[in-house]
C-alpha cells in the first residue's frame, strides 16, 4: 500500500489517542461502519502499540498506522505490531531511514518551505502539514502550491468539523487528519454509535460537496444526513 492510496481511502484520517487497547477493535469497526477505513493510532499512550496490534489482527479491513513516530526504534515496534503506515509530526532523517528499512510508507511532518525542499529532494510527495492551523492553515497551503506543485498534504493540527471541508477544497490536499472523530471520552465510554455518526457525517458531507462541485455552507453540509439517518442537531452529534 502506498501513502498515496492510503490518503485516497478517506477524506479524514482519524488521529487517535487511546488509553485502553481492548477498545481498539470496536473503535475501528465503528469508523469502518461510518465509511472511514484508515486510522492513525498515536504512540502517545502505553496502550498504543497493543491497540495497533489488536486492530491489525481483528479488523483487517481497517488500514491501521502508527502516529507520533519521533524516533527510529518506534518504527520497528510499529512494524512488529502490524502497522501498515507511519506518521511523524516532523522531519527526521533517522526516522525516514528506519521507515525505508522497514518498507513502511511514511507520512513525515513539515511546516516550512525549507522542510518541503528537503522532503521533496528526498523523494517524498505526500507530507503531513503540521501543526496545520498554527503554521498558516489554508493560506500557507495555497502559497506552497506555487513553488511545490507536485507535493500533496494531509493538514493536521487544528483541523475540525468546522474547517475540514475548506482544507479539502485545495488541490494539494487529498485528505486531512484530526482527532475530532474519536474523542478520548467517547472511546472510554464505548459510545461506538456516536463515533460511527461522526465518521459518517464527515465522509458524507465531503461526498456531497464533491458532487455539488462547490463549497457547501455549514447548514448544507449538515443536511448531507437528510434521508439517511436522523442525527439530531449538529451540536448534539458533534458534542
Ligand atoms: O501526535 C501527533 O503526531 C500529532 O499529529 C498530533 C495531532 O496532530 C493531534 O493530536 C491532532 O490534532 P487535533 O486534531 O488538533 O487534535
Amino acid at each position: 500500500m502506498t501513502m498515496q492510496s492510503l490518503m485516497a481511502r478517506s477524506p479524514v484520517i482519524p488521529v487517535v489517542r487511546i488509553e485502553t487497547a481492548s477498545r481498539a477493535p470496536a473503535l475501528a469497526r465503528a469508523l469502518l461502519a461510518g465509511g472511514v477505513s484508515v486510522i492513525e493510532v498515536t504512540l502517545r499512550t502505553a496502550a498504543a502499540l497493543e491497540a495497533v496490534a489488536a486492530i491489525a489482527r481483528d479488523v483487517p479491513d481497517m488500514a491501521v498506522g502508527a502516529g507520533t513516530v519521533t524516533a527510529p526504534d518506534q518504527v520497528q515496534q510499529a512494524h512488529d505490531a502490524g502497522a501498515r503506515f507511519l506518521v511523524s509530526p516532523g522531519y527526521a532523517d533517522a526516522v525516514n531511514a528506519a521507515a525505508e528499512r522497514a518498507a513502511l510508507p511514511l507520512l513525515p511532518g513539515v511546516a516550512t518551505a525549507t522542510e518541503l525542499m528537503r522532503a521533496q529532494a528526498d523523494g517524498f510527495k505526500q507530507l503531513k502539514f503540521f501543526p496545520a492551523v498554527p503554521s498558516g492553515g489554508i493560506a500557507a497551503l495555497e502559497a506552497f502550491a506555487g513553488p511545490f506543485p507536485a507535493l500533496r498534504f494531509c493538514p493536521t493540527g487544528g483541523v475540525h468539523s468546522g474547517n475540514y471541508l475548506d482544507f479539502l477544497q485545495l488541490a494539494n490536499v487529498p485528505c486531512v487528519g484530526g482527532s475530532w472523530l474519536t474523542p478520548v471520552e467517547t472511546i472510554e465510554s464505548g459510545d461506538w454509535a456516536h463515533i460511527e455518526a461522526l465518521a459518517a457525517h464527515a465522509v458524507t458531507a465531503r461526498r456531497r460537496e464533491t458532487a455539488a462541485g462547490r463549497p457547501l455552507t455549514a447548514d448544507e453540509g449538515w443536511q448531507s444526513w437528510a434521508g439517511e439517518e436522523d442525527p439530531g442537531s449538529a451540536d448534539e452529534a458533534l458534542r
